[in-house]
């Protein structure tokens, strides 16, 4: 669904080098520190930016050559842009309308009730978790689309309102042929809903991973300077100085708690593991 290869973008002080891909069928997370380079990939694949090098496709095609009816396919929801304040909800079916023409008007105004959106409210005296639900659901209910691409559409978000946007992707994902990107820099929103995270840093891609082997495989040693003399460091992919010793990153958990019984292996969940990679040596 898309495909990025060597992609560049230069700005004054960063440089972007980015590769990745998002299957059909997958929820594909993206994650990274403030400032990584996700809006910056997020703008070349919707061609607000264009890349100075490298490849960027979308359905196997480059961005400029995406036809009006790819484009129909494609849902794009920003965290910082949304539609006009000075709308009522109500209005934003008629803006809908216009713009899709496979927009499901009942299936949107049935979900805006379920949500407690008002339909007679300007869009402006919304709140923050209001205006981030409707986002999503205005792009989910163009009946064409295939690929959404999300610029963290849960930051900021208390634990009710995240979950009911992602129940909404998740029904979105059912029937198996669509496909999301998201992006976010708080990884543990997007634990148990992406099958697939890249983690971006300071523009490059540093880890690309399935979820499940991420929570099953990936672990946190936590040794003592003696045992860490004494470690096969191999499979270690980060190391941290800590007061007690070391923390150690590693891909290879059942390894060391095989050949290491006495050492404290900790499980890590994503933000500990992208930490690690972020700051760890
Ligand atoms: N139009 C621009 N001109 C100059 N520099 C830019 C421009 N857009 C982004 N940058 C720089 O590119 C870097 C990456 O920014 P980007 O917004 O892609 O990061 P991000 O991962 O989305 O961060 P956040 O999580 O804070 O949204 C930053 O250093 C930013 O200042």
């Amino acid at each position: 669904m898309i495909r990025l290869e060597q992609a560049e973008k230069q700005y004054k002080n960063f440089h972007l080098d980015c590769s990745m891909e998002v299957q059909e069928g997958m929820v594909t997370g993206l994650i990274g520190p403030n400032g990584a380079g996700k809006s910056t990939t997020f703008r070349l694949l919707t061609g607000l930016a264009k890349p100075e090098a490298g490849r960027v496709e979308i359905f196997g095609k480059e961005i400029s050559e995406l036809m009006a009816e790819d484009r129909r396919k494609i849902g794009v929801v920003w965290s910082d842009a949304g539609f006009s304040g000075y709308l009522m909800g109500k209005d934003l079916i008629a803006v809908l309308k216009n713009m899709y023409p496979a927009f499901d008007e009942g299936w949107f105004q049935k979900k805006c009730e379920e949500f407690h959106l008002p339909m007679d409210k300007k869009l402006k005296d919304f709140s923050a978790g209001m205006k981030a639900k409707l986002k999503v659901l205005s792009a989910v209910a163009n009946g064409d689309v295939r690929l959404l691409i999300l610029d963290e559409p849960t930051a900021g978000m208390d634990v009710m309102v995240r979950e009911q946007i992602l129940d909404l992707l998740r029904e979105f994902m059912m029937p198996g042929d669509r496909s999301i990107l998201i992006s976010s820099h708080i990884s543990s929103d997007l634990e148990g809903f992406c099958d697939d995270v890249y983690l971006m840093n300071q523009g490059k891609i540093i880890l690309h991973e399935d979820v499940d082997t991420l929570l099953e495989q990936y672990g946190i040693l936590k040794v003592t300077t003696e045992q860490y003399d004494t470690l096969d460091k191999e499979y270690l992919l980060r190391v941290k100085k800590e007061d007690y010793g070391y923390a150690c990153l590693t891909g290879q958990k059942d390894f060391y708690q095989e050949n290491w019984p006495q050492i404290i292996v900790e499980k890590g969940t994503i933000d500990q593991i992208m930490t690690m990679m972020v700051e760890g040596k």
